[in-house]
């Protein structure tokens, strides 16, 4: 078998796995992508929970199979169920996953990521702009909020000495996603760019890839490039049905529910990348 039949297969049993099992995935997350984030993870087969109040976190955190933090519109009042949630997932053992959401815009988010950073992360998925602020702790200048100034591939050192520095796997996202734990690079070729003009899809995304770290937790970056694909690969085949965003928005939703089989082992393409190669293919 070929690698891109191998991923495609792969791909396959975890969206199958996250179908049969619906892991419960806990989710403090920003107030813009509550519902597409939910939506998406039942789509995917997962269990979604916005459970954020600091006096639940350790009746409920102990119970779930994955978490994720997402601090889009971080506040003074959420950023301690934020901690103490990722400690006690770190505690029971379970995977939790960090959206460091436009992490350059104040010194309060800064400093907030790199106090959950100190958690240890499974994952750690952001847009170039994002990865490079939180790689080199220090706000990178002309950011533009919670959109990115750069390109994936811009951001690979960056997200290669994040994941040695952490232990995290670090998932870069853009035309091309990138995702390594530091020595191993694999690239995610699936998507279209109408899905940055549908807010909270990078967050989406992110939430979906704690579904699949949920169900085999040991392989974060095999789990991190197969929820990528089979997100990008819902984008895909939603557009070829859409107008524009906001009937992408409902279509990635359903092309997610639907997808079978014969759509993921043929549509999936994720490669391992040569460091020296890493521009996006044709
Ligand atoms: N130019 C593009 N072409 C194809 N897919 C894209 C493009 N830009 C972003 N995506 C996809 O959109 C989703 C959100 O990624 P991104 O826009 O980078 O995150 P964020 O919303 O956090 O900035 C990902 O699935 C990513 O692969
Ligand atoms: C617009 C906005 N503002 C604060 S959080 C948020 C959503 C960001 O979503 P994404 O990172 O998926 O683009
Ligand atoms: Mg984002």
């Amino acid at each position: 078998m070929g690698e891109p039949e191998m991923w495609g297969r792969r791909s396959w049993e975890l969206l199958s796995t996250v179908r049969e099992r619906s892991p419960l995935v806990q989710c403090i997350t920003n107030l813009v992508s509550m519902d597409l984030m939910a939506n998406v993870l039942l789509a995917g087969g997962a269990s979604p929970a916005m459970v954020h109040s600091l006096p639940e976190i350790n009746d409920f955190t102990p119970h779930t199979d994955a978490l994720l933090i997402n601090i889009g519109t971080l506040s003074e009042a959420w950023l301690p169920s934020m901690m103490a949630a990722a400690a006690a997932a770190a505690r029971s053992g379970r995977p939790w996953v960090l959206d460091p959401v436009a992490v350059s815009a104040s010194d309060f988010r800064l400093n907030a990521c790199l106090q959950l950073l100190l958690l240890r992360p499974a994952v750690i998925r952001g847009n170039a702009s994002e990865i490079i602020g939180i790689s080199n702790a220090s706000r990178v200048q002309g950011s533009k909020g919670a959109d990115s100034s750069h390109e994936s591939v811009e951001a690979i050192d960056a997200a290669k000495s994040l994941a040695l520095s952490t232990g995290a796997v670090v998932a870069v996202t853009g035309a091309v996603d990138l995702v390594t734990d530091g020595k191993q690079v694999m690239a995610v070729t699936n998507g279209v760019p109408m899905l940055q003009k549908i807010t909270a899809t990078g967050c989406a995304v992110t939430a979906l890839i704690a579904a699949f770290v949920a169900v085999t937790p040991q392989r974060a970056l095999q789990a991190t490039a197969c929820a990528l694909a089979v997100f990008g690969l819902a984008g895909e085949i939603g557009m070829a049905t859409s107008r524009g965003p906001a009937s992408l928005r409902m279509n990635l939703i359903d092309s997610l529910h639907g997808m079978d089989e014969e759509a993921v082992t043929s549509g999936v393409n994720i490669q391992h990348r040569a460091s020296a190669d890493l521009s996006p293919q044709p």
